[in-house]
């Protein structure tokens, strides 16, 4: 096996607990969108997202990544709305 298979079998491997982790969080996500429909909460918590950011570009060892990590959370966020959103909208269709 050469260096480049090795590397991309790590990266496999890495991208697998990554789904498996974003599946994790997004069964959260979908509780607290049950918890915000019955509280009537808006959705979007911008304290919290900043919170969420802020506390995960804390935890990085190399803060040259920042603006990644806000990237990443970013988009993350942002589907979280999307799943949050059709969950409330489906469940008021039916
Ligand atoms: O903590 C919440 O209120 C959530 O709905 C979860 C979450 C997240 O994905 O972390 C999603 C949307 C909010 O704007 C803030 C945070």
């Amino acid at each position: 096996m050469n260096g480049l298979k090795i590397l991309r079998d790590e990266i496999d491997k890495l991208d697998q607990d990554m789904v498996e982790i974003f599946e994790k969080r997004i069964e959260k996500v979908l509780k607290i969108a049950e918890y915000k429909a019955e509280n009537n909460e808006p959705i979007l918590n911008e304290n919290r997202e900043k919170e969420v950011i802020l506390k995960n570009i804390s935890r990085l060892k190399n803060k040259e990544y920042s603006n990644y990590v806000e990237e990443l959370f970013n988009t993350i966020l942002s589907i979280s709305k999307k799943i949050q959103d059709k969950q409330l909208n489906t469940d008021t269709d039916s």
